[in-house]
């Protein structure tokens, strides 16, 4: 059986992550294992920058956002000399099996440790939702409803001064954040790579409504797009309506876990401590259809996720 195991966060943080560690530590705990907290993702691990787990380690974090262990993203985990370094530093300290709570990029990184013999399970922990072999990742939840709280803000505002208000949700390369933001704030148009637009269609239907009595707009533009100003700018130029852009940023990234991050980065976390028992690693937990279920690395690093294209029709087509 395995005695010790390691946890580290890695990449953007998501709020949840804490609750993932907090799971990731007390089964292990619970279970008779040894637990390690590497500091700084990938960054600990080669620097030695790592603290035994106890009891009282992970006492009042579960309504945290951000992550105690903290986070970063190493370029030299990325080499073959790095990934030996990362092994070679397990081995000093006996870490037989390590929970990698990060990214698509993360779970490359645990892929390679993995093929160097540390038995890595990997649990999806970030705000894009980007990462197919899964429903839901942990983060996604909390950032969604972070960002519907903002976009809420700004309608007001909108609202009073019949304005375009153009807001830009985060997602490094997917849409995900911001169909859902769209939907949830009734947004007039929603603007993301997975589907193409033409700023003339929107500018045009913009004006059919405002001749039916619609005053105020709100459109959500995923980051994978950007250039938030400039489509505020041209949407004024092409309407005559005054036109606003904000990015909301990394304030999407923090904040206290909802219910839904807390308990899925539980049942995740305790998944991968269950694995691990059982000397199972290579693999990244998900949810799927609301149940738990795991993959190799490699097969769910090729998968693709699907966008919600259908979602993002509805959302359209109804606002009026
Ligand atoms: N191809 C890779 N091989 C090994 N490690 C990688 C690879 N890609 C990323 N990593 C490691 O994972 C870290 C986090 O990846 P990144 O893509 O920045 O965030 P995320 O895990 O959130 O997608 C990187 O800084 C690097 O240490
Ligand atoms: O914090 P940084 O380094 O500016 O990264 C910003 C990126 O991180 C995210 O918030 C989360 O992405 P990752 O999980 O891949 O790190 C993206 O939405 C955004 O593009
Ligand atoms: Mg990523």
């Amino acid at each position: 059986m395995i005695k010790k195991i390691g946890v580290l966060t890695s990449g953007g943080d998501a709020p949840g992550m804490n609750a993932a560690v907090r799971a990731v530590v007390r089964a292990a705990l619970s279970k008779g294992m040894e637990v390690y907290g590497i500091r700084r993702g990938y960054v600990g691990l080669l620097n030695g920058d790592i603290i035994k787990m106890d009891e009282r380690s992970v006492s009042d974090i579960i309504h945290t956002g951000g992550t105690v262990l903290y986070t970063a993203r190493c370029p030299e985990f990325r080499t073959q000399e790095g990934v030996a370094k990362g092994k070679a530093k397990c081995d000093e300290l006996g870490i037989e099996g390590l929970v990698v709570i990060g990214g698509d990029g993360s779970f490359r990184g645990a892929a390679d440790l993995s093929a160097q013999g540390v038995l890595c399970i990997g649990l999806p922990g970030t705000i894009d939702n980007d990462i197919a072999c899964t429903d839901y990742t942990i983060g996604f939840d909390t950032a969604m409803n972070t960002a519907m709280e903002l976009v809420d803000k700004l309608r007001d505002t909108s609202q009073s001064h019949d304005r375009i208000s153009v807001v830009e949700v985060m997602g490094r390369g997917a849409g995900h954040i911001a169909v859902n933001t769209g939907i949830a704030c009734g947004a007039t148009d929603i603007i993301t790579k997975e589907v193409p637009y033409d700023i003339n269609a929107i500018a045009n239907t913009m004006l059919a409504k405002k001749a039916k009595g619609k005053q105020n707009f709100v459109v959500i533009v995923a980051e994978s797009v950007g250039h938030s100003q400039e489509i505020a700018n041209m949407l004024q130029e092409k309407t005559g309506i005054d036109a606003r852009a904000t990015i909301l940023g990394h304030v999407q990234r923090g904040g206290s876990p909802t219910v839904r991050d807390r308990v899925e980065a539980t049942r995740m976390g305790y998944y991968a401590v269950e694995l691990l028992e059982q000397g199972i690693g290579n693999r990244v937990v998900g949810i799927k259809d609301s149940k738990i279920v795991d993959y190799d690395i490699q097969e769910a690093l090729a998968m693709h996720k699907e966008y919600d294209e259908k979602l993002h029709h509805i959302a359209e087509e109804i606002a009026f």
